[in-house]
């Protein structure tokens, strides 16, 4: 892919504080218009390339992405300031956002007309944060127990209270996310409801912080609430990105109690699975 028309290698399109987006960088991913990001900024590498002692090889893989962790395991860390005089820095990455809202945007969010073909959502700042947890919240989630049902969870919205959804037969307190607002994207979708079906089922492709993702959620507001399903009869992918789904919420968030129409429901496999995810490292 070349150069966008009018401009030079070195030009891009902007955020308002003048960071370079990741869909912007990724077109620039060929030898002869080679960016890639270190360390949080966006380097113009196309001249470095033909002279990189480690062979042009090594580099071409990380063309138009973030190489950051590969890099530091291989260059000392002066390295990038003694060549400098062959790279030209193009400013920082835009700050980045969690999966979950990059999902949105990428695939939820509404587009606008004559939007382009990767509209921009609306930005972090302009979605107003859910309601949080404050102490007298926390007297009213006692109350429940642990114990929720499809009924209870509900109140729990991000709106009157702190926003919970539940997934695998576990309620969890996803209030402090800020991808999980009740008016927009996942949290208007899954706010006080249980997202098992939702987050086994659907399948999107595409690249989250520079890695491509074959990535399973479901974006239809109808995969909530939906419990007309059996666990044994999901496909393999569906399995796998489940047990994702519950790594990460279970990693990031905290568990507030169980869903009562599916405590007869067996997770073991996900759970084992999801385990296993975690050892491997690998992000879901
Ligand atoms: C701005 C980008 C880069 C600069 C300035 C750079 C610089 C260098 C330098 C100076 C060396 C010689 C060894 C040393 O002094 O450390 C080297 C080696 C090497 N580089 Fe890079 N490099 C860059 C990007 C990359 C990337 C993205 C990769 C791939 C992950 C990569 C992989 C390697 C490898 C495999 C070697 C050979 C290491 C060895 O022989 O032990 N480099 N690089």
């Amino acid at each position: 892919m070349g150069n966008l028309a009018g401009r030079t290698s070195s030009e891009g399109s902007r955020g308002s504080d003048g960071s370079i987006s990741v869909e912007e960088l990724q077109k620039h991913n060929t030898k002869d218009d080679a960016w890639m990001v270190l360390f949080g900024e966006v380097l113009d590498v196309t001249k470095f390339i033909p002279i990189h002692p480690g062979g042009t090889d090594t580099i071409d893989m990380y063309l138009g992405k973030d190489a950051t962790e590969e890099w530091v395991e291989i260059h000392s860390p002066e390295t990038l300031e003694k060549n400098l005089q062959h790279i030209t820095k193009i400013g920082k990455i835009e700050a980045r956002r969690g999966l979950m809202s990059w999902l949105y945007e990428r695939f939820a969010a509404p587009k606008s007309a004559g939007a382009s073909a990767t509209p921009s959502a609306p930005a972090d700042d302009d979605w107003p944060q859910g309601t949080q947890f404050t102490a007298a919240f926390e007297e009213e989630l006692k109350k429940e127990e642990g114990h929720f049902s499809l009924e209870t969870l509900k109140r729990w919205n991000g709106k009157e209270r702190p926003m919970l959804i539940a997934l695998c037969g576990i309620v969890i307190d996803v209030s402090p996310s800020e991808n999980f607002i009740p008016t927009h994207g996942y949290g208007k979708l899954w706010a006080g409801k249980d997202c098992t079906w939702a987050m086994a089922t659907a399948s999107c492709l595409g690249h989250f912080r520079d890695v491509l993702f074959e990535i399973h959620v479901s974006l239809k507001a109808e995969d909530a609430n939906r419990l007309d399903f059996k666990l044994e009869e999901l496909e393999e992918l569906q399995f796998k990105s489940l047990a994702g789904w519950y790594k990460h919420f279970t990693e990031k968030y905290r568990q507030v109690g169980t869903l009562q129409e599916l405590k007869d429901w067996d997770f073991s496999n996900i759970i084992a699975e999801a385990k296993e995810m975690q050892k491997k490292g690998s992000y879901a």
